[in-house]
Formats: structure tokens, C-alpha cells, sequence
């Protein structure tokens, strides 16, 4: 059973456990059998699965509860935290220190996904403003090189390797030591991997890491090898200091509960799961994030530390404008790119609470990006003074034309696209300018806000009042019509007539403080 199935299964359990007329020892038991089979079906190890199971009975004492107590909150807190348990070896994972030179050695057998996920870990502290070069220490894989230098020049990132030297511990510590040279913040190598664990990769890895000691070696696995997954991990972790643990291939299709249990159970942390073959297909990964996008009810911390990467308090002149109740054409501009920067659409939509990974089934992520890389064209092809206006510099047809020329794409779209400015710049209105929500805010501490999103964390999951709010959160999405129609309603084609709800979600997110650095997205700020 893959993860998504396994999430909505396990779900659905606990909701029918919201529905049962009595609660009691039958109850917890047909609760359980459901979930423990749901987990056995997905590859989970028999041995861990038999552990939750005791460990839910253990927590869950029905003649303990008192009758006035939530038995249904107890058991369902219960669940969560095994669940949690699971996937999480207790262990702080390593993570690079910025003003250090962190250097990172990447092991795992051939195919696993090493290589490609270098590059993906590379790029993402590359957006965390690291230095970052990648070495190529693989010569047993002939054209590992090419495929490391090629996603490397797409990534834009500095890479080092050969084409005539064949020690691998020689490329290593030289490309090592060039970077350092150069003042890199992270450094990090890929090695040779073999078809199965064979004597002479286990000694290539030790001699590698003995040359360039790094400070943390990330063992790669593919999550799609299911039970044999507990038997590669511990054998990689005697044979080498495994620090972190990476699973590739957890796209929608692999079962992954393998690989995400029996790593688990080896004591060292997952710390990124790869989620497809392009390069920002590579998710943070912590365990009470996972669970809770896996059960359908977001991410928030993933949410929270995507917005903010976006550095939102550098784009201070928007929140100004917005609290203003003005909103231009760069305005919109600007914030469609910050949400193009914020990765592809489905993964925004899926750190969503309420937004399980079945409900984006049908929803086209791929259509709405190719819509925002042509507005982005449209705006490129606009001037200064069209830019910062309102828009209706645009009833001149003559302008229209000229747009439509200089970014090939039909009047039609530009005119789609005004519509929507138009829209989104009426909302800006109604919730800017003095008397307007924005208005009412404290210029100051929407700044405050911006530069910190994570500070109104605590608050924020406080409010969420555990199960029962994420359980009414999730009602509430149920009422918009579905993913299709809200991106729908975000992205164009039929303009934004619900953003209501959204902002009420968003409102019920944040206990009516508003998404913060999400302040600029008209119609997702918040009320005061
Ligand atoms: N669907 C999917 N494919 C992936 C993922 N990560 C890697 N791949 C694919 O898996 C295949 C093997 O990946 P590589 O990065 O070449 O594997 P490797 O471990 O470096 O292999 P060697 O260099 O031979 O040791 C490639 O086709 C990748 O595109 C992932 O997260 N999802």
C-alpha cells in the first residue's frame, strides 16, 4: 500500500473511531486491527508494528479514563505519537553551520538516487544562501561524472571531478580541498555505489571518508526495496559512521513504509525524503510533519520555513503599498514570483492542512506554473511606468498590442491577467487604506511579522486546539469545492470569488492572527 493510501486509511480509521456509539475495549482493538493492517500492508517491519500496537494499549487504559475525559482524544493523541514514534530515532539531526566549512560524503548502493539527490541537496542550501560545490568522487559508474556535472551546471552550482584520474580517494580529497580553498560553505561528495553491499564499496567508503573526513555522511536508499530496507541500513551503518539518512523515490506511487521504518530503527535520523526525479523534489523531513501530512492534515512547519526562505522582509515597499490598500502591477508581479519560488504548486498545496495528497488528484500543477511563467513574460514585457500603475493604462489597445508582441502570447491572456489584477487590487482595497483590515495593523508589526514568521509558531499550533481543530479545519476545506476549484480561484479562470474561505482557513490557521509573511498575499492576511 503506498503512503497516501496508508494516511487516508489510518484516517479514516480514527474517524470512524469519532463516530462509534461507545468507546470501549472492542472500539480500541477494531481501531487498531485497521491501522496495524494498514501499516503491515505498506511495508512497515512486523516487529515495529507489533510495538505500536502495544504501545497504543499501554497508553489507553479504558478502566484509567475517566468518563468525562475525551477516551476519543486520548486514543487518537495516542495514535499520533506512535505513529510519530516510528519514523523518529530520537536523534537531532546534522545540519551544515553557516561560517563553518561543512563537509558532507553521500554512500548508498547503485541506482539508489544518490547522485541526483546530491544535486538536490546542494541546491537546497544553495537557496539558504550557503557557497555550495559538489565533488564527484564516483569512477566506478562510468558517466557518473557527466550526469553529476550536467545537473550540477543546470543547478548552477560549482563541481568538481575527472576524467582521467581513477582513484576515487585522490578526486576526493583534491576536489575537497579546492573548494575549501575557495571558501565554500559546504562541500559535498558523491561516491561510487555497487549493485549490493560488496566488500571492496564498504572499503572504497572508508578510505574516502578517512581522506576527506566529513562532518556528516548521509546514507542514500531507495524507498522502494520495502522489508530488505532494515537489512541495507544496518549493514551501511556497521560498515560506516551513518550521520543522516535520505530516501529517494517516495513519489506518490512507492510504499516507502519499509525504508521509513526499518531506517528508523537503525537510530539515525531521515532527514530529507527525495519525491521525483527534478531537482526541487526533495523534502525536509521531520517526523511529526510527515505523520500529519500523511494523514491529510498538513504541514505547517514545512509551510512556515518555505515562506521563510522567500525573505519576505525584503519586500518591504509591497507590504507598504498593500497596507496602503494599493496594489500594482509589480505587486502581483512580485508575489507570483514568490510563490514560484516557494517550489511547485502541488507541494505548497500539499503542506496545507486539510489537503491530502488525494484530494490534489486531477488538480494540474504542471498547467498552472506554465500560467505563471507566461504572466511573467507579459510583466517582462511591460515598462516602469506600466508596472507601478493600477492597470488602466490599459484601456490604450495600442499598449495591449505591444505587450502582447513583446512577450508572444495573445491579447486574451493579457487582458485574463488585468482581470485578475483587477480583482486581486479591489480585495488590496478592502482590506487596506485606513479603515481596512491591513489598515488597522501596525505597519511595524507586520514587518516584525515578515522577518519572522516562525515566532508566531507556538501561538499558531496553540489555536489549532490539537485533533479537533485540525478535524474542523479539514470541514471547512471539505466546503471549498476541492483543491481544482480553490487553485482555480488562485491561479485565474474565473477570477477569486471565494477567497473568503481561504482567508478564513487561514484566519482559523493562525487564531485570527492571519498567515504571517503570507501578509502580502491579498486575500490570505489576516484579520486584527
Ligand atoms: N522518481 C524518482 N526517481 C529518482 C529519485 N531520486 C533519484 N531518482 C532516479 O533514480 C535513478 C538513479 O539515480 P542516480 O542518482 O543516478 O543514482 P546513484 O545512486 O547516483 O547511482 P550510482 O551513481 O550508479 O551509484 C535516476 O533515474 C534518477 O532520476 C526520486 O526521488 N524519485
Amino acid at each position: 500500500m503506498v503512503l497516501n493510501e496508508l494516511g487516508a486509511r489510518i484516517n479514516g480509521a480514527l474517524q470512524a473511531l469519532s463516530k462509534a456509539p461507545v468507546i470501549d475495549d472492542k472500539a480500541l482493538d477494531a481501531l487498531l486491527r485497521e491501522i496495524c493492517g494498514a501499516l503491515l500492508e505498506a511495508d512497515v517491519n512486523v516487529r515495529l508494528v507489533q510495538q505500536l500496537r502495544m504501545n497504543v494499549k499501554k497508553k489507553v487504559s479504558m478502566e484509567e479514563l475517566a468518563s468525562s475525559t475525551s477516551k476519543r482524544k486520548v486514543i487518537q493523541t495516542a495514535v499520533f505519537e506512535e505513529l510519530c514514534g516510528l519514523v523518529d530515532p530520537g536523534v537531532e539531526p546534522w545540519a551544515p553551520r553557516k561560517g563553518k566549512q561543512n563537509i558532507v560524503m553521500f554512500v548508498g548502493l547503485q541506482g539508489s538516487g544518490k547522485t541526483t539527490s546530491c544535486t538536490k541537496l546542494a541546491l537546497y542550501y544553495k537557496r539558504k544562501g550557503m557557497k555550495v560545490g559538489l565533488v564527484c568522487a564516483d569512477t566506478f559508474r562510468a558517466g557518473a561524472f557527466d550526469q553529476l556535472k550536467q545537473n550540477a551546471s543546470r543547478a548552477h552550482i560549482p563541481y568538481y571531478g575527472s576524467y582521467t584520474e581513477a582513484d576515487p580517494v585522490q578526486i576526493a580529497m583534491e576536489g575537497v580541498s579546492q573548494f575549501k580553498k575557495d571558501k565554500f560553505d559546504l562541500i559535498i561528495v558523491d561516491t561510487s555505489g555497487r549493485h549490493k553491499q560488496e566488500v571492496e564499496l564498504f572499503a572504497e567508503m572508508e578510505q574516502i571518508a578517512a581522506a576527506v573526513k566529513p562532518d556528516n555522511t548521509i546514507f542514500v536508499m531507495d524507498g522502494t526495496i520495502g522489508q530488505a530496507a532494515d537489512s541495507q541500513a544496518r549493514a551501511f551503518k556497521e560498515s560506516v559512521d551513518i550521520g543522516s539518512i535520505i530516501i529517494t523515490k517516495m513519489d506518490g506511487h512507492a510504499k516507502g513504509g519499509g525504508a521509513i521504518s526499518a531506517v528508523a530503527a537503525t537510530g539515525s535520523p531521515i532527514v530529507f525524503i527525495g519525491t521525483g526525479e527534478h531537482m526541487h523534489d526533495l523534502d525536509k523531513f521531520s517526523a511529526r510533519p510527515f505523520i500529519s501530512k500523511m494523514l491529510g492534515m498538513g504541514d505547517i512547519t514545512g509551510l512556515v520555513e518555505t515562506v521563510q526562505d522567500l525573505q519576505l522582509d525584503k519586500n518591504e515597499d509591497m507590504m507598504k503599498n498593500i497596507a496602503k490598500g494599493v496594489f500594482t502591477l509589480k505587486d502581483m508581479r512580485d508575489q507570483l514570483q514568490n510563490i514560484m519560488k516557494m517550489g511547485p504548486l502541488s507541494k505548497i498545496m500539499g503542506m496545507m492542512p486539510g489537503i491530502s495528497p488525494d484530494m490534489m488528484k486531477g488538480f494540474d500543477a504542471d498547467e498552472s506554473t506554465k500560467k505563471l511563467r507566461s504572466y511573467m513574460c507579459i510583466f517582462d514585457s511591460m515598462t516602469e511606468a506600466e508596472l507601478t500603475s493600477d492597470g488602466k493604462m490599459f484601456d490604450d489597445e495600442k499598449r495591449l498590442h505591444r505587450v502582447a508582441k513583446g512577450s508572444g502570447v495573445r491579447v486574451v491572456e493579457i487582458q485574463a491577467l488585468l482581470h485578475q489584477h483587477r480583482q486581486f487590487g479591489q480585495l488590496v482595497k478592502k482590506m487596506g487604506g485606513p479603515n481596512g483590515m491591513l489598515g488597522k495593523m501596525n505597519p511595524s508589526a507586520m514587518q516584525q511579522m515578515a522577518k519572522n514568521p516562525g515566532a508566531m509558531n507556538p501561538a499558531m499550533l496553540k489555536q489549532m486546539g490539537g485533533m479537533g481543530g485540525m478535524q474542523k479545519m479539514i470541514q471547512q476545506m471539505g466546503g471549498m469545492g476541492g483543491v481544482q476549484n480553490m487553485m482555480k480561484q488562485m491561479m485565474g479562470g474565473g477570477g477569486m470569488p471565494n477567497m473568503g474561505s481561504m482567508q478564513e482557513m487561514m484566519s482559523q490557521m493562525m487564531g485570527g492572527g492571519g498567515m504571517p509573511g503570507m501578509g502580502g498575499m491579498p486575500g490570505m492576511g489576516g484579520r486584527r
